[in-house]
This record gives C-alpha cells, structure tokens and sequence, in this order.
C-alpha cells in the first residue's frame, strides 16, 4: 500500500486518540487493499486516493469506538462496502458486527473480505426497513448508519433493530440541529444522550455523531 495509506492513517488514529493496534492496523491496510481491488469491479467507492480512503473511511469509522467500549453486537444498516461495521471489527476482533445493504453485490464484498480476513462480520443482503424478525436481522448494542438517510427517517427504522439499553448511533456529514435530533429521538421514545461534532484531522471535513437510548 501507498506510504501516503499509513501516514493518513496513522495521524489520523494519533489525532483523535483512537485504541488501535498493531494487528488491527494490519487487517485495515488489507481491507483498504481489498476494497481497491473489488472497486475496480464493482463500484464500492469513490474515493480511490490511499490517503483520503484511509482519512475518509478507516478513520472516519474508528471514530466510534470509544463509543462503542460497552457494546459486545453492531448492526451496520446501509453498511455499503461495510462502513463502518468492517474497520470497527478490524479493532475489535470481540465485537460481533451485522452489515446490512439492500445491494446484493455490496454485501458480496463484505462476506468475501470478512472470510478472507476472518474478521466478526456477517452480510445480509437485505433492505433494512424496521422489522427485524421478517429481515433476519438481529437487535443489537449499538445500531449504526453512515449516510444513509436523514435522521427523521432514520430513527424509526434504526430504533427498531435495539437491543434492551442499546444505543442508536447516526454517523453525519454535515452540521445537525441538536433540537431537531432531540425531537426525532423523542418522537420514538429515545433521548438524545450525545451529539459529537468534529472534524477529520487532514481534510477538515466536517462530522457529526449522534447517539440516542430509549428513555
Ligand atoms: C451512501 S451509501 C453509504 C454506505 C456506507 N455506509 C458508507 O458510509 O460508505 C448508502 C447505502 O445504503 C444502502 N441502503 C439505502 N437504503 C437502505 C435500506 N433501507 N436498507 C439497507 N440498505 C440501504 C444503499 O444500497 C447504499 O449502499
């Protein structure tokens, strides 16, 4: 992998204090790998540049885990080419990770890489829409969605896959009204109980994390 891959990587991790370790690095730059492979193919990503992907991507996921230090199951709705259940499950290997996308090739990828890198991830293939038993999709700690859809839209699919105390996570590309996140949360039983505003440390591109548990 490009140089540039481990430099933006590792300023990345650096930068915002994340617990990764040697191994889990490993596992990232092969899942990086692999994803540049299979986008030859099949249109995963569009962002290519090893440094960007490593930024955009891998660090832009490992942003949850110290968010994600109590929960032992993460359900990825929307996970695409599995972010940001994949590089989660790369930093912890004890975490059980369901990626979820209504894009059978997508979910080709993960299960081929999760195999191929014996990482804690299963694929479905499945359109998420709030009705777990009908989706064979488990309830779980943590429910995550990366750019999937708007948070009034999101929260009432995304509540439903919860597990008892779970926490209902949005990952955001762009600033959010934190009375606007309250009164989604509030319409579905659940309080706003974190709303992490940031900013990648290259790029200086603009995120936001909100989370919500059931009152
Ligand atoms: C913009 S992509 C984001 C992918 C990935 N989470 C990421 O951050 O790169 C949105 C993904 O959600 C999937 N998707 C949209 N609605 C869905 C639904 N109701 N259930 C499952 N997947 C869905 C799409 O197929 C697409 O792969």
């Amino acid at each position: 992998m490009d140089p540039a891959f481990h430099e933006a990587l590792a300023s990345g991790i650096e930068a915002l204090g994340l617990p990764v370790d040697e191994a889990a690095r490993a596992l990232l730059e092969r899942y990086a790998d692999r994803l540049l492979a299979w986008n030859r193919k099949v249109n995963l990503t569009a962002i290519t540049a090893p440094a960007e992907l490593a930024e955009k991507h891998l660090v832009d996921s490992l942003v949850l885990l110290p968010v994600l230090s109590g929960a032992r199951t993460l359900l990825d709705v929307g996970s695409g080419a599995g972010l940001p259940g994949m590089p989660l499950a790369c930093a912890r290997r004890d975490l059980s990770v369901t990626c979820c996308d209504g894009v059978a090739k997508k979910i080709a990828f993960v299960k081929a890489v999760s195999a191929e890198l014996d990482l804690p991830v299963r694929g479905v293939a499945v359109r998420a829409e709030g009705d777990p038993e009908r989706e064979g999709l488990p309830r779980a700690d943590a429910v995550v969605s990366r750019a999937l859809a708007d948070p009034d839209r999101w929260v009432p699919v995304g509540a439903r896959y919860l597990a008892e105390g779970g926490t209902l996570l949005a990952m955001l590309g762009r600033e959010v009204d934190r009375a606007a996140l309250e009164a989604v949360g509030a319409a579905e039983g659940l309080t706003l109980v974190g709303l992490d505003v940031y900013e990648l440390p290259i790029s200086r591109a603009a995120r936001a994390v909100a989370r919500w548990q059931r009152r």
